[in-house]
Order: C-alpha cells, then structure tokens, then sequence
C-alpha cells in the first residue's frame, strides 16, 4: 500500500516534511468526515456524478464542492473519468449507506471524538500549568500578524537551499523584487548569490514592521531594501527588475485577481528578466501529490477567495503574457517552483522526464514512471500463461505464437535508453488509443524511436486477419506479455503496486510501455 505522507517516518529524517504531513494529518480527516456528513457517495452512486447535479443533490455550493471532490480524488476515494465521479471500491464497500459493511457512522463517531482530542494537552497537563492558545482571535492584529509572519519565515528557511539549487542553473541578475515576500527570507538567500546587486523586499506595511523584527540585524538588510504597501496599488515608478519573485503569494487571491497580480509583475520584468513562483499547485504530484488539493481547500476555508492554482494555468497565463520559456520543477517538499522568462533555453532542461510524466497523465493515464530498460523483466515462462490459459491465444497477430519472443525483445530493450511505463484502466481501446497518442507525442518531440506496447490483446480490429495480416499496421501494438515481459515484476520495479484482481468488480489495472530514445 502507499502510505500517507505522514506515515513516512523513518528515524534517519532530517527533513521537516514529515512533521509537516503530520501536522496536517487532521486535513484528512476532516475532508473524509464532510464526505460523509454530505452523503457525497451515496449521491454519486445514485448518478448524481457531475459537478451541478452532485452539488444540486447535496446542497452544496457547487465551486467548492467541486474542491473538495478533487481532494478527495487525489486521495482516491472517487475517481474522475470523462468529468464524471465514480466511488472508488473502497467507498463503495464502506461508505455507502446501503452497504452491508457500511462504516460512515462509525467514522462519523470518531469525528465526534475530536474536540477532545483537541483538549489533548490540557489533559495531560497538571491543574496548575494552564494551556494558553498559540494564537487566540483576541490577540492584538500586530501579535497576529508578527505570528502569522514568523511562522511562513519558519517554513520557507526550510525551502530555500532547494529553490536556490534549482535557481542556481539560472542566469538572472538584479535588482530582484519579492513580491509578497514576508520577512525576506527567500529574496534575500537569492540575492546574496549576487553580491553586487540589490533587492526589494515588498509586502504590507504591518509584514514589514514583523520583518524587521524577525531580523534585526542590520546585516541581514545590507542588500535589502524593504518597501511596504499594497501590491494591487503600489506604483512602482518605472522600476525593472531582472528576478521577480512571488512566493507563496498567488494562492491567496481568486483566479482574476490571481492573473491581474501577475500580469502587473511582469510589467516590472526586464526583458531579459527570470519570474520565481513558488507555491502549492493542485497538478503537481511531487513528493506530496495531495497538498495541493488540499492546500486549495486550506485557502478556501481560511482566506475570503483565495485558492491555488493549477501549475499548467499558470504557465499558460505565463504564455500569454510573451514568457517563451516555462518550466515547472517539484521540490522535495510539498510544493513547486516555475521558473519563466521571456527566451527559450538552448538546450533541454534536465526535468525532461518529470514533464514526460505529466505528459502522460494530461493524455489520461493515471500515473506514469521514468525506467531504464534494464528495468524490463523478461522471462519464457510469460508467453507460456499466454499459451496455456488465455482465450485469445493464436487469434492475433500482436499475440504469441505471433509476437516476438522474450530473447527477441531484449536485444530491442536494450536498444533504448529509457523508457516510460504508464498505468490506466479499461475499457482496453481507450487504453490502446491513449498509448499510441503517448508514442505519438514521444515521436513528434523528436524521440524518433519511440515504440510502445500495451495491455492484452490489441484491440485495434473486433476480429484480427490472422491469414491475411494486419489490416491496421500503424495501430496495431503488441502487448507487454504477448513479447514476454513480466509485467507484474517490470511495474513492481517502476514502483506501481500491482497485485491479481480477486473480485468480479475489482479495479482493474493496465500497464504500458513507451520505449524512448
Ligand atoms: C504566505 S505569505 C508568503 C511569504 C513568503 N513569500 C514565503 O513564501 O514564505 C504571503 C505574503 O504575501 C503578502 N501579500 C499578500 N497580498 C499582498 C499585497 N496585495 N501586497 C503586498 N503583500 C501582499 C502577505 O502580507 C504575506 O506576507
């Protein structure tokens, strides 16, 4: 099984991401509970599967109901095909009312327990050692603020050696505006890699008053000079700047407001200047492919209209708005930095195959990962189950005895360096067409030998001409184990988990292989 991000403990963390997971562990939870308290699955079953007529059913506002559906998608509860929800099988079993194993009052009972989970420190404090809030709505707004401040400063410490890592390929210069930018941390770490040049450190006055707290130091404002205000009204009198940074800052504002604050940034760009955007974007599947969603429902709740973005809406504003060149990089973390300018690079970024990733899943494929071929297990015993077990066995050319031998393909695996294995599901022509859709996209980005196998017998034909030959040569593929590969072994090495379908209804899983070079 996968486990949640906060399951990942291991006693040799030196990271801070495991304790963030865990202190949003609660963020499950809750989206689980309201699931459940808004019959979400059972309105689905009934085929109230779409955006309206779901949230016309559980009378809900439709927007955010739809944030909450791509939670708890991310977290397979439901699964979206075609822009319909279905329940995955877990929620099928156990989280429709009609069910004989329904447990939703149960978990609902667990949700009744939490307040005093809440009061977990008192209670195991002594009567004399009373627990104070963190924060209370009575503090005063600058001890709100100057908290609220200090606690994103604590956190971006964390992230800035790998944004500067990924900033360090980079030829960008000063001066370098952070807009949004909180106590400075991340503007300032960028800037001190260019000593000659300076910065500005831009947020609301009341941000800044905290920020100069957080850092005394004179030091610390050596290069830094900090301007306090409000973006949306702040005139900037002309100023260019060579690095535009906006970290953390979009997600707080709704998606026109979002475009209009960054439109009016890269009115401040040089033309030869470099735009940062660090942030939480539900499409990215980094190391915590679940914060996204959730932080979006985390603005929803929190902020008056604010949510997170899409990386792939950003970059395509980005386009729009002349920046040629935009790449998006996963940190290690839980969140994404896009990096955009107005020229393309001269050469291929090293991220290739992460955007090969995301290529295969905008095609449809659920999940996608980078191998090597060496990767691909081979073995005779893969078309003996062909043989002897499977119905379809000498009906098709893309199967044995027709396809090639496992000792064929290995010299052809061994031909390529590198290969794409994706995972999808039925209906098998579906499958198929996406795969040659991925083989088509590999071939027009210059992989000219980009080939790929599939999933079961080819489904190009109802009926194959196996006396006459293949009537659809450009469709036709053969699949994985029709040539020999263990496919169960080869995924288990891709790092899928694969394991037989026991039920009638069981979800199914089916694996390709694009071969790349
Ligand atoms: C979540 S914090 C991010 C701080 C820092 N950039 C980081 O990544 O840790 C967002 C910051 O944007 C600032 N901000 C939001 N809207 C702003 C506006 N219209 N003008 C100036 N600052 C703004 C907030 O005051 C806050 O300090």
């Amino acid at each position: 099984m996968n486990k949640l991000p906060f399951q990942n403990s291991d006693p040799a963390h030196t990271d801070f991401q495991f304790l963030e997971d865990l202190s949003t562990a609660y963020w499950y939870s809750e989206a689980l509970f309201a699931a459940i308290g808004l019959n979400l699955f059972d309105h689905i079953e009934n085929g109230n599967d779409r955006p309206r007529s779901l949230s016309e059913a559980a009378r809900c506002r439709e927007a955010e109901l739809t944030r909450l559906m791509r939670v708890l998608t991310r977290i397979e509860l439901v699964y979206e095909f075609e822009g319909q929800w279905c329940n995955s099988q877990s929620a099928r079993t156990f989280l429709l009312s009609e069910s004989p194993d329904y447990m939703g009052d149960f978990l609902l009972y667990r949700q009744y327990m939490q307040p005093q989970w809440g009061a977990l420190a008192q209670r195991a404090a002594r009567e004399d050692r009373p627990i104070r809030p963190f924060l209370s709505r009575d503090d005063d707004y600058e001890v709100r603020n100057f908290h609220y401040v200090r606690s994103t400063d604590r956190l971006i410490r964390q992230k800035v050696p790998e944004i500067l890592q990924l900033v360090r390929r980079e030829s960008w210069r000063g001066p370098l505006l952070d807009i949004g930018g909180g106590a400075g941390t991340l503007g300032r770490a960028l800037i001190r890699t260019r000593p000659d040049e300076s910065a500005v450190l831009f947020d609301l006055p009341e941000v800044i008053r905290a920020a100069r707290k957080i850092h005394p130091a004179p030091e610390d404002w050596r290069q830094l000079r900090a301007v306090g205000g409000d973006f949306r009204f702040h005139p900037f009198a002309g100023a260019q700047f060579g690095l535009i940074v906006m970290s953390n800052f979009l997600h707080a504002y709704n998606p026109d407001t979002a475009r209009e604050l960054l439109e009016s940034a890269l009115k401040l760009l040089r033309p030869d200047g470099l735009v940062l955007i660090h942030d939480y974007f539900p499409d990215r599947r980094g190391r915590s492919p679940h914060k996204g969603a959730f932080y979006d429902l985390n603005m929803m709740i929190n902020t008056y209209d604010g949510g997170c973005r899409d990386a792939v809406e950003i970059a395509e504003w980005l386009g729009q708005a002349g920046m040629e060149r935009v790449t998006v990089l996963d940190l290690q973390t839980d969140t994404s930095v896009i990096l955009a300018g107005r020229r393309r690079p001269a050469q291929i970024c090293e991220t290739e195959w992460d955007d090969w990733l995301y290529t295969a899943r905008e095609i449809g494929f659920s999940d996608a990962r980078h191998i090597v071929p060496a990767q691909v297990m081979t073995a005779p015993w893969v078309r003996m189950k062909c043989r002897f077990g499977c119905r379809g066995y000498g009906k098709g050319l893309q199967c044995p005895p027709y396809s090639m031998p496992h000792d064929e393909l290995r010299p052809l695996l061994e031909s390529y360096s590198h290969a794409l294995m994706v995972q999808g599901s039925p209906p098998g022509r579906d499958f198929h067409d996406k795969l040659l859709e991925l083989e088509r996209q590999a071939f027009l980005s210059e992989f000219h030998k980009a080939l790929v196998f599939g999933a079961g017998p080819c489904p190009v034909c109802k009926t194959c001409a196996v006396d006459e030959g293949c009537k659809n040569p450009e469709k036709a593929r053969p699949a994985m184990e029709a040539c020999g590969i263990d496919v169960y072994e080869t995924a288990r090495n891709a790092g899928f988990q694969v394991m037989p379908v026991t039920e009638r209804h069981g979800y199914v899983k089916y694996f390709g292989l694009l071969l790349m070079e």
